[in-house]
Parts: C-alpha cells; sequence; structure tokens
C-alpha cells in the first residue's frame, strides 16, 4: 500500500477536527505547538543520522519528518496547496548561485 502527501495530511486533518481516542496525533495537538516543533526538531536530526547511515534509514526517517511536518502545518492552519503556491512561485526563479563568491 502506499500513502500520497495529501492523504497522509488529510488523514492528521481529520485527527484535529475529530479527535480519536488513543490517537498520536491528536496527543500532539492537546500538547501544543512547542512539543510540535520539539518533534520536528527531533526527526529532522533523526533524519540528518540516518541519511549518513543508508538509503533505507533515510527513507524511513524522511516518512517520519513528513508525519511531523503535516501536523504542524495543519496545527498552524497551512495547507498543502500553500505550499504548492510557494514552491510554484519558484520555478523559473533565476538562480543566485552564480552570484556566490563560495559557490563551486
Ligand atoms: N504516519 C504516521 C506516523 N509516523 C510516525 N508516527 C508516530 O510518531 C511517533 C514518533 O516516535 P518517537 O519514538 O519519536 O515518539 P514517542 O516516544 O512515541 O512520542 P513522544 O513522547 O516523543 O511524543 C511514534 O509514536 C509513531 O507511531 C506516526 N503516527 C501516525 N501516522 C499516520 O497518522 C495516522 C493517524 O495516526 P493516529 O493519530 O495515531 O491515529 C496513521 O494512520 C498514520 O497514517
Amino acid at each position: 500500500m502506499e500513502q500520497t502527501i495529501q492523504e497522509l495530511y488529510d488523514q492528521v486533518l481529520a485527527r484535529k477536527e475529530n479527535p480519536v481516542e488513543g490517537s498520536y496525533t491528536a496527543y500532539l495537538y492537546d500538547k501544543g505547538l512547542d512539543k510540535i516543533l520539539k518533534k520536528v526538531g527531533e526527526e529532522s536530526t533523526e533524519l540528518i543520522v540516518g541519511a549518513k547511515n543508508s538509503r533505507a534509514e533515510l527513507t524511513y526517517e524522511t516518512a517520519d519528518l513528513f508525519f511531523h511536518l503535516m501536523v504542524l502545518l495543519v496545527d498552524q492552519g497551512i495547507s498543502l496547496a500553500d505550499i504548492q503556491a510557494e514552491l510554484g512561485s519558484r520555478v523559473g526563479q533565476k538562480s543566485k548561485l552564480h552570484e556566490r563568491s563560495d559557490w563551486r
């Protein structure tokens, strides 16, 4: 089975709208923004370590980070469409890399 980022977002949003007993997602919302940010920080660090170890670990940790990022976005009322719009605004932007003196 596969799950798209949109499906994950929708599932996490559903937990915000209808908290379920025993739901880890609902637990994070209940704890609040600082707890969610702490988890995002932890998962980011775990991703860095995982990336140094193996592609399998990087894949696993990316999924963990995606989940916690979706919780953060939902908690802050940001939709995937908002992120897509931000990414879209950058399409075709000229890279400023060549202006950096440390770029090789
Ligand atoms: N994708 C995920 C997902 N990825 C990771 N996790 C949870 O994230 C937690 C991270 O593990 P940690 O060991 O870092 O954290 P912990 O020690 O359990 O918890 P803390 O005390 O640190 O908060 C684990 O409990 C994982 O189960 C997830 N929990 C839920 N989902 C998705 O969200 C849906 C709803 O889940 P519930 O809200 O739990 O019903 C699920 O069906 C899944 O699709």
